[in-house]
């Protein structure tokens, strides 16, 4: 197939500098794209107010209903860090398991794996950072240190068999250091690679960034990573999630992370609004033709339950379109 390729300089200030980035046809998109639902972890994680546990089974039963593939289902890292994640063992064990879907989550140590595992999980997430400050503030250590964490993690998950993959945050621009350079996100993006993680997730923490430094530090991180073993993660601080995740599709990516009714930011990233809206991603890629195997109006039926569990409106835009609230 051929590729028409249109020229579109678009100009960036801040995090990115001015480019030009050439826009693939619609044919170079893939047929199909994966989307990890991160609503109950990334969306949750953030709240103030505990939110109850019945509530955060039932939204995970609700999403697992809409034919997600992958619910990512809590975190087990410390309570006294993030309170909102402290009944993650109790998360496992309430959710109805539907076949066929996973229910990965968050190990930032050994402690974290461990734990996990003795809860039923069967497949867990790292996760790094691209800026040092960041991953301070995050985990508490520094990212070379977080790597060695990382490693024993991957070795134990080996022995038990567990897929694992790999975040890396900061991708685009970090809350404490600022622009962060894409050779930087490669390395990173690289290390979880080698050391086994199947799939690695670019996370734009605080939502600044544009299709153009997208582009830009996908070009330089997939010299490093198989482009179909990355996926993005953008929340949509700035209102360019949908435009930057385009912009992934059209070089290869294939695998979309996002939240159920836009819910959350992370608690150690200031004033980083919530993840895409799951579904607002399944409503730009369903009109692209693309499948994902999602029925839109079960996610939307589980968008309205957390939203009206949570007292809040929808930052989905299609929720709010169709006011489904
Ligand atoms: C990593 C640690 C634990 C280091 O925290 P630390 O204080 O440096 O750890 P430590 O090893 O010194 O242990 C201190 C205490 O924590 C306990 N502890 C130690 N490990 C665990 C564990 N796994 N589970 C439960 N408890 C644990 C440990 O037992 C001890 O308890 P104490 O003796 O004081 O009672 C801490 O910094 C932490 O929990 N951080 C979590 C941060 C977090 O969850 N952030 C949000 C997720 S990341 C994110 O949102 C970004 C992402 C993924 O979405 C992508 C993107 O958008 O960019």
């Amino acid at each position: 197939s051929y590729m028409l390729m249109s020229r579109l300089p678009i100009s960036l200030s801040g995090y990115a500098s001015q480019l030009t980035v050439s826009l693939l046809s619609s044919e170079a998109l893939p047929g199909k794209v994966k989307i990890v639902e991160v609503g109950p972890r990334d969306g949750l994680q953030n709240e103030k107010t505990i939110v109850p546990l019945e509530t955060k089974i039932h939204l995970i039963d609700m999403l697992s209903a809409s034919g997600l593939p992958v619910i990512e289902a809590t975190s087990f890292v410390s309570p006294k860090w993030v309170p909102q994640m402290a009944d993650q063992v109790e998360v496992m064990k309430g959710i109805s398991r539907k076949p066929g879907v996973s229910y990965p989550v968050l190990t930032p140590n050994l402690k974290g794996f461990q734990a996990a595992v003795k809860a039923g999980a069967s497949e867990v997430a790292i996760f790094g950072a691209a800026s040092e400050l960041f991953s301070k503030k995050n985990i508490n250590c520094s990212v070379d240190e977080s790597l060695q964490r990382f490693d024993e993690v991957m070795k134990a998950a080996k022995e038990a068999g567990v897929p694992v993959r790999g975040y890396v945050s900061c991708v685009l621009g970090c809350p404490y250091e600022g622009k962060v350079e894409p050779a930087k996100v490669a390395h990173v993006a690289k290390r979880l690679y080698s050391m086994g993680c199947y799939e690695i997730s670019l996370g734009d923490t605080i939502g600044v960034g544009t299709p153009g430094s997208m582009c830009e530090m996908l070009k330089v991180v997939s010299r490093e990573v198989p482009v179909s073993a990355l996926a993005v993660h953008c929340h949509d601080t700035y209102g360019q999630a949908l435009a930057n995740i385009l912009v992934a599709l059209q070089m290869g990516v294939s695998v979309v992370d996002s939240s159920v009714a836009g819910l959350g930011g992370c608690p150690y990233a200031q004033g980083a609004s919530g993840n895409v809206a799951t579904e607002d991603v399944v409503y730009m890629l369903h009109g692209l033709g693309i499948q994902t195997g999602v029925d839109l109006s079960k996610v939307m039926d589980a968008g309205a339950f957390i939203c009206r569990s949570l007292n809040r409106k929808s930052n989905s835009k299609v929720a709010q379109a169709t006011c489904k609230l």
